[in-house]
């Protein structure tokens, strides 16, 4: 059987009597790359922080990376890896600075730090750039980088919050070759974006309504369901009955 990585049952978060997130059940596999899909609104910020171990569940249950979502919050930010728009890198710190602060955090010995960040290097070819403060790289790079570091303590998740938001779609092919990746080699990777041709990526989506996850299959199988050609239309079907967002 495969293993189960993030478990996910009846969870809600309300604000008041607003239901933000309202009694979602998913699991996800070990290894498996999961799109979670909504439109503005639909909770998935409100849902992601509560599997993230930074805010409480209203009710329901959840564990991730085998660690209760009440109980063992310490245990589970150190062993997911999480990145979003908002939160990733230090702009005034420079390439090399940001990965053994993110490392070190993240209880990697120093010695390790210093090989591992110099494959890194290598590998996103930064080698001119180690000294350049963060702020100073593209975005793109940014991203990329920022993914890297999420990773760098082998995590058994990674969370990724719209990470390729803003940049040009060859770009966002290189950065989910790197998703690619890091999914062949066990880690399981949470993604929210609004880019319909990234989800065509996903083993599997789960698509969320107002609080509530409307739809959850392979990309294949969800077109097939709703007689769509393309996930656009899928997400379009589904989202179109929404009573939140813009
Ligand atoms: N702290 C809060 N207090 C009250 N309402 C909140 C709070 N946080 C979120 N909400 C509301 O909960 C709903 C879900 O918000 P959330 O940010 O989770 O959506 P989202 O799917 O991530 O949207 P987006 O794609 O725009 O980021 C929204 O209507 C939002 O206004």
């Amino acid at each position: 059987m495969e293993e189960k990585v993030i478990i996910c049952k009846e969870l809600t978060k309300s604000f008041g009597d607003f239901y933000a997130v309202n009694k979602i059940s998913f699991d996800v596999n070990k290894g498996e790359i999961f799109g979670f899909l909504g439109a503005n609104g639909a909770g998935k910020t409100t849902a992601m922080r509560m599997l993230c171990g930074l805010s409480f569940p209203t009710s329901g249950e959840a564990t991730v990376a085998g660690f209760n979502v009440y109980k063992q919050q310490d245990s589970i930010k150190k062993n997911i890896g999480y990145m979003s728009q908002k939160f990733s890198l230090y702009e005034n710190l420079t390439v090399l600075e940001n990965i053994s602060f993110f490392g070190g955090v993240y209880g990697v010995r120093k010695k390790e730090i210093k090989e591992r960040s110099e494959e890194l290097i290598q590998t996103l070819g930064l080698q001119n750039e180690t000294k350049k403060l963060v702020g100073e790289l593209p975005l793109g790079w940014k991203q990329k980088l920022a993914f890297s570091v999420a990773i760098f303590h082998k995590p058994k998740i990674v969370f990724l919050d719209e990470p390729t938001g803003g940049v040009d779609p060859l770009t966002r092919r290189q950065f989910w070759d790197m998703i690619y990746k890091a999914a062949d080699e066990g880690i399981t990777v949470f993604v929210t974006t609004h880019y319909m041709d990234e989800a065509e990526y996903c083993n599997r989506i789960s698509i969320m309504v107002d609080g509530r996850v409307e739809a959850l299959d392979s990309p294949g199988k969800l077109k097939e369901r709703f007689s769509a050609d393309s996930m656009d239309e899928v997400f379009y079907k589904l989202a179109r009955g929404a009573k939140r967002g813009e």
